[in-house]
């Protein structure tokens, strides 16, 4: 199991109590699979991605990444983890405006402390992957929404990661763009075998996911199989 949730509860501060955002939540996502978290706004969706990339660390429960239990790390060993086996997708794409689409992506090879020269080609690999092999050297400004939003999926993919979390990444795109980021998504997936978690309110493009799992008042209902 390449990501594993189990019995998470996750509370905030509510005035002289707590909230509970989460509670005794228990997640598997095999790798090559991709699972669709849909629920009501304020239903936990974003808190359980958060708790997932380690962002976030619950009240109690496990979260196991690529067969490492986070419980007790330090925080530089979590932020060596995310770095090295976790993609984050947020949903809006946050690229550097003076920056070209290759150069957006490796940046993550600087920030990983490698050369980002050396990283051009893996680069130039993941921009074809996503259908934008042509639009390298454009910068933000330059590129429509839904090629930004690739762009931002690419860039999440560059130090190869095992689990994949992507939230709400549809939101600004019409429905024909939304659906064509799904398909590309769920293909990235299973080809480059991620543990894909894919945060939506939007049912519509739930057709070619693996699992959905719905939240309600922070508990999530036992995943159907689609
Ligand atoms: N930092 C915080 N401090 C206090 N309460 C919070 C915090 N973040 C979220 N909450 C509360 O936790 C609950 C779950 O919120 P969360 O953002 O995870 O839901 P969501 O399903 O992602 O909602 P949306 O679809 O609107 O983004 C909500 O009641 C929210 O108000």
């Amino acid at each position: 199991m390449s990501l594993h949730l189990a019995h998470i509860t996750l509370t905030y501060p509510d005035g002289d109590s707590r909230l509970t955002a989460l509670d005794e939540v228990t997640l598997d996502v095999p790798k090559g699979s991709i699972t669709a978290v849909v629920g009501p706004s304020g239903s936990g969706k974003s808190s359980l991605l958060a708790v997932a990339a380690t962002l976030i660390t619950p009240d109690s429960g496990q979260v196991v990444i690529d067969g490492v239990d986070t419980t007790g790390l330090k925080r530089t060993e979590l932020t060596t983890l995310r770095r090295h086996r976790i993609g984050i997708v947020f949903q809006q794409p946050n690229l550097l405006p003076s920056l070209t689409a290759a150069e957006q992506l490796q940046v993550m090879a600087h920030l990983d402390g490698r050369p980002p020269r050396a990283a051009r080609p893996r680069a130039l690999e993941l921009l074809d992957a996503v259908g934008l092999a042509d639009q390298a050297d454009r910068r933000p400004n330059q590129l429509s929404g839904g090629q930004r939003q690739r762009v931002n999926i690419a860039r999440a993919l560059m130090n190869d990661p095992t689990v994949l979390l992507i939230d709400e990444p549809t939101s600004a795109l019409d429905h024909e763009r939304g659906a064509a980021i799904i398909d590309l998504i769920t293909e990235l997936t299973h080809r480059r075998a991620t543990a894909t978690v894919l945060v939506t309110h939007d049912r519509t493009h739930l057709r070619a996911v693996d699992q959905v799992a719905e939240v309600h008042d922070g508990r999530l209902q036992v995943p159907a199989r689609t």
